[in-house]
């Protein structure tokens, strides 16, 4: 009886908007370091753990279940334990997952209580109808994909989950063979969230896995979507620098800030003038936004010093920030060398190591590797040894080559993807580099992977170079405006082109 002599009945408000079960949901695998790797990825925005053990040694499994309890009490984040609904209360879990076979929800709902959360495992209609008939708080449903790391009987796809979705009222996690490349097609099917075991356990860096499935989850955000960070210099002229990449990011549908590294008196003629701004200067504005605003994506243009990259490069590791697009600027459209001389290398020991995508034209990469590039092959050569310089992906932009159609070759460490476009013979192309990188940022942080996201940029920066108009008496600008009406919010892409 409650306190005020009514029958208190507690309503465990299930509505999956309210529901903590969104986003990356990490289920535990059984390798080394199990902690170590959990944690990284607890690091990389993961707020969901399932202690997954299938082993047979009961003070193993508690043991080892304790020391993930302990760790996700300590970051606020939601354990869940797998199957055995004795260790889940021996463990005080904050809730359970259910199979088919692993009991019945309303028994583990009479021993958990009401504040507790019930996962049940499903690969049908029916089956989810009757978990959630069954006061299930979220039914796990696949498998998507095929995988590795369990035998699966079913495999019902993103169609499946897109057929349910209309009648499921509680969140619907995902899981199988789930990755960072397939997972846009299981957010757009109707996933709150993304349950995967190698896709962040087995990577090298689990920390940057969970943080690129998290941001998949943008391309639901209402607009502005995803938060780009452009650090790059001022162009008086409007053309290219943080005008170009806000212009980009704000006409794409995201939200764009800036930290200004250098003012430039620059027209479409060329640099007349160039202020460095003082390192300390830059250091206290990236505090102001990444402090506060949440920054999904970094862009970097033109970083003008060695103190300035050893200050950005400090500041993003400071604050954690690894989808980071590096545009290596080194000289404007009318020749003006943009970075000081001892700044390459500075570029190449502190920052590369932090980049996520390197975007050299050609006379950067020859630049930054020492190689002269005439033809594709020395482009891939390039980017071999920029990802061997510690940059995860490498675009090596094929614009200044003189022959044929434009082709940039991306490189991921394993294989190479070309993007490519008919050239288009114009002197309307200043900003066209700053644009470029400013509009795979955005992708990024609208959540589509790197070869959609480059795929998609490259569509708008031909476009926009197509419809650039002759502005002032030099270079005239690309055109950022008709180029992201003609793009327009499109779906996905379909990655090499
Ligand atoms: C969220 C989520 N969905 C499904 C599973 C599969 O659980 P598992 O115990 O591996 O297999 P079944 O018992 O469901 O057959 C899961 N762990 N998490
Ligand atoms: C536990 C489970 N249930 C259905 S598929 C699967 C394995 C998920 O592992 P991965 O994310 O590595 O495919
Ligand atoms: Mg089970």
């Amino acid at each position: 009886m409650g306190s005020n002599g009514h029958n208190l009945r507690l309503v465990v408000n299930r509505d999956k908007q309210d529901s903590p079960i969104r986003g990356v949901y990490l289920v535990t695998d059984h390798g080394d370091r199990l902690a170590e790797r959990v944690e990284a990825a607890i690091d990389g925005g993961v707020r969901i753990v399932q202690y997954r053990n299938k082993g047979k040694d009961r003070a193993q499994r508690y043991a080892v279940g304790e020391e993930l309890r302990d760790l996700c009490s300590r970051r606020g984040v939601i354990f869940i334990v797998n199957d055995d609904l004795d260790l889940a209360l021996q463990l005080k879990a904050d809730g359970i997952h259910l199979g088919q076979e692993d009991g019945d929800p309303r028994i583990a709902r009479r021993e958990l209580g009401p504040g507790r959360i019930i996962g049940v495992s499903t690969h049908t209609m029916e089956e989810a109808l009757a978990a959630q008939a069954a006061g299930a708080d979220y039914i796990g449903f696949g498998a998507m994909f095929p995988t590795n790391s369990k035998e699966i009987g079913h495999l019902a796809g993103p169609e499946g989950l897109a057929a349910i979705r209309s009648r499921i009222m509680i969140p619907i996690v995902a899981i199988g063979g789930i990755s960072r490349d397939n997972g846009p097609r299981v957010v757009d099917a109707g996933a709150d969230a993304l349950a995967v075991i190698s896709a962040v356990l087995a990577h090298p860096d689990p920390f940057l896995a969970a943080t690129e499935l998290g941001l998949l989850f943008n391309r639901r955000a209402p607009h502005p979507r995803g938060a780009v960070l452009t650090i790059a210099g001022s162009d008086s002229g409007g053309g290219a620098g943080i005008q170009a990449d806000l212009k980009t990011a704000t006409l794409l549908g995201s939200y764009g800030s800036s930290v200004i590294t250098a003012l430039t008196a620059q027209n479409t003629r060329g640099v007349s003038g160039i202020h460095g701004v003082p390192p300390s200067f830059v250091a206290e504005q990236l505090d102001a936004v990444l402090s506060d605003i949440p920054v999904d994506t970094v862009k970097t243009g033109m970083l003008f010093s060695a103190e300035i990259i050893a200050t950005v490069a400090d500041k993003l590791a400071e604050y954690r920030k690894r989808i980071v697009v590096v545009d290596p600027v080194m000289v404007a459209k009318g020749g003006a060398p943009l970075i000081d001389r001892g700044a390459v290398n500075v570029l190449k020991d502190r920052l590369m190591p932090r980049t996520y995508l390197l975007t050299p034209n050609i006379p950067e990469a020859e630049r930054l590797t020492g190689l002269t590039i005439v033809d594709e092959e020395g482009m891939q050569e390039a980017a071999r040894r920029l990802f061997r310089l510690g940059a995860r992906n490498v675009l090596v932009k094929g614009g200044h080559l003189v022959a044929g159609d434009a082709v940039d070759i991306l490189f991921d460490g394993s294989a190479f993807h070309r993007f490519t476009a008919p050239r288009i013979l114009s002197k309307n192309t200043h900003g066209t580099g700053c644009t470029y990188a400013a509009a795979i940022a955005t992708y990024l942080a609208q959540g589509e992977p790197l070869r959609e996201a480059v795929g998609r940029a490259k569509e708008f920066v031909t476009a926009a170079i197509r419809l650039g108009q002759p502005l002032g008496r030099g270079h005239g600008p690309v055109n950022h405006l008709l180029a992201a009406l003609e793009v327009g919010d499109q779906g996905p892409g379909t990655g090499d082109r």
